[in-house]
């Protein structure tokens, strides 16, 4: 069938079998999904809009406007929270609509898809389907997260969507890095933070601000949103808090997150309060104030999060043209990411996109590694840490609150732990740097497991690998001053590159330029 039939409402006379639940299919009501947990009977629109001859739109409609006059009314999409990991017999369930972190044992949620309707499809027209939205100013599709709408949150209405276009990051490739330090050509990192707030977790707080804004309009009981954070996830909360109108309360460990970092959440608006513990204090108490006040949790515990940045793994694979990368290192800190990574790659695979997933590597500092301490025990003995301080500042984690997913994650995909001391991870970050990126300290922890995992022999030359650089080095410039000017208490700084003093005058330029060129390396 050509492409075209599939998404052009005039060409679908095309398709030999018209299916009235394709999700394009330009129909008329049809009934709402039955779905045992839904308690609303959202209308939601996952057409996506006709493709070429497009007619540009009249100057009094916006983008917005634009995807309302092309909705659809209903679809057969739908997904529920369930217990994380729950056994088959398990029945309990809750509608997305509602404000639920924890099942009822006290244990993690997951929001679980209708898997047959998603199903009704196969791999090839999804893997079209997804291809046909990149890169595009279409709302909400423009989004590297909603142009997987589907397979996200099927049921939100395009209305409801705060989004700022995040997502479609570049898969760098590290060509020098490879070649250099590792004897490798086929080395990539993704680079998820070069986005809008300057890390992965965009990808994760535009699903979840937007399902508040529905929330709110459903008249639930929100009055704003917090989190606890190192950093990232209270610059993410607050930018797309702000840019829907709705308040955010940040809970930062005092002087423990960088300049860049603290003066996110201030620029826009959110209430922040500097708490004189660590992340882990202040992860303990916004569960507390989130169960008391009507503030919803937007922590990665909050497994909305997860269905966002879940679309990383699988724009990785849409980036390889759908091939199956060998490797994916990802850092871990709160472990919510490593899960989303291999949910992503694993809905790939059930739905039949691809026919494996890659095995993971999740990356810790060796000053916060309750999850590289587990797996050395055999999974026998999970005890959390007193995180200690570390250049890597945003996964300074002690007790993470996703480590059953993270373990879930890594024994179903052939999963290994690492960890990186600081000198390691620094030195990998300038390395990587000297090489033309401008990574953060996570992605060093990210480069020194692959670093490892290369000189043992695991990952072979030729491994198509990807690591996943999480946030914006520009955040982390003070690590970086620290470690060019050898300003860090025992350690080389074997790849520092300090500023040579010289005196303004012609002669001592020349001398210290010719100097240079001569010890400069000859060929490339
Ligand atoms: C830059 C950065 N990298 C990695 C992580 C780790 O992600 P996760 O907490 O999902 O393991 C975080 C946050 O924790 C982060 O902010
Ligand atoms: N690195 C995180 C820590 C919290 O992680 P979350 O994914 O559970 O919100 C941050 O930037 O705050």
């Amino acid at each position: 069938m050509a492409l075209s039939s599939l998404f052009h409402p005039s060409l679908s006379s095309l398709n030999p079998k018209p299916n009235p639940s394709h999700p394009n299919a330009v129909t008329k009501h049809r009934p709402a999904p039955i779905v045992k947990c839904a308690t609303s009977s959202t209308t939601s629109s996952n057409s996506p809009p006709p493709l070429s001859p497009k007619v540009r739109r009249s100057a009094d409609e916006n983008i917005r406007d634009e995807a309302r006059r092309h909705r659809v009314a209903s679809n057969n999409f739908s997904a529920k929270y369930v217990p994380f990991n729950a056994g088959f017999d398990s029945t309990e369930c809750y509608s997305l609509e509602e404000i639920v972190y924890r099942s009822r044992s006290g244990g993690l949620l997951d929001v679980q898809h209708d898997i047959n309707a998603l199903k009704t499809f196969d791999g090839a027209y999804w893997r079209q389907l997804f291809d046909s939205r990149v890169g595009k100013t279409t709302w909400p599709y423009g989004s590297g997260v909603w142009s997987k709408k589907e397979w996200v949150l099927p049921e939100i209405d395009d209305d409801d969507i705060v989004s700022a276009f995040e997502g479609n990051s570049n898969l760098f490739w590290a060509e020098r890095f490879g070649k250099q330090f590792l004897g490798m050509n086929d080395l990539w990192v993704k680079h998820c933070g070069i986005s809008h707030t300057g890390s992965f977790k965009d990808l994760g707080m535009t699903v979840l601000v937007s399902q508040v804004n529905r929330l709110r309009k459903l008249k639930r009981p929100v009055v704003g949103v917090g989190c606890a954070s190192t950093g990232d996830t209270s610059a993410a909360l607050s930018a797309y808090c702000a840019s829907a109108g709705i308040p955010s309360i940040v809970f930062l460990p005092a002087n423990k997150i960088s300049m860049a970092q603290l003066v996110q959440p201030i620029a826009n608006g959110a209430f922040v309060l500097s708490i004189d513990t660590d992340f882990d204090g202040c992860m303990k108490l916004i569960r507390e104030i989130t169960s008391e006040l009507p503030i919803y949790l937007a922590n990665s515990l909050n497994s909305l999060r997860l269905e966002g940045q879940k679309t990383a793994a699988i724009e990785i694979l849409q980036q390889f043209d759908w091939e199956v990368p060998d490797w994916v290192i990802v850092p871990g800190g709160n472990l919510g990411n490593i899960y989303a990574f291999y949910k992503g790659f694993r809905m790939c695979q059930e739905l039949g996109l691809v026919d494996r997933i890659p095995r993971l590597v999740c990356a810790q500092a060796a000053n916060a590694n309750p999850l590289y301490l587990y797996y050395k025990s055999g999974w026998k003995d999970f005890n959390p840490v007193k995180a200690n301080s570390t250049f890597a500042s945003a996964i300074q984690i002690g007790d993470p609150v996703s480590i059953d997913r993270a373990v879930f994650a890594l024994k179903n995909s052939d999963g290994i732990v690492e960890e990186a001391s600081e000198e390691e991870l620094m030195d990998a970050m300038a390395q990587a740097d000297s090489t033309g990126m401008f990574i953060c300290p996570h992605t060093g922890v990210a480069l020194t497991a692959l670093i490892k995992l290369r000189k043992s022999g695991v990952i072979g030359a030729s491994d198509r690998t990807v690591v996943v650089s999480t946030a914006h080095g520009l955040k982390f410039t003070q690590s970086k001053i620290d470690y060019h000017s050898k300003a860090i208490p025992d350690m080389a700084c074997r790849f520092a590159n300090p500023p040579v003093q010289v005196k303004a005058d012609f002669g001592s330029v020349m001398d210290v330029l010719k100097n240079f060129l001569l010890k400069a390396p000859k060929d490339k």
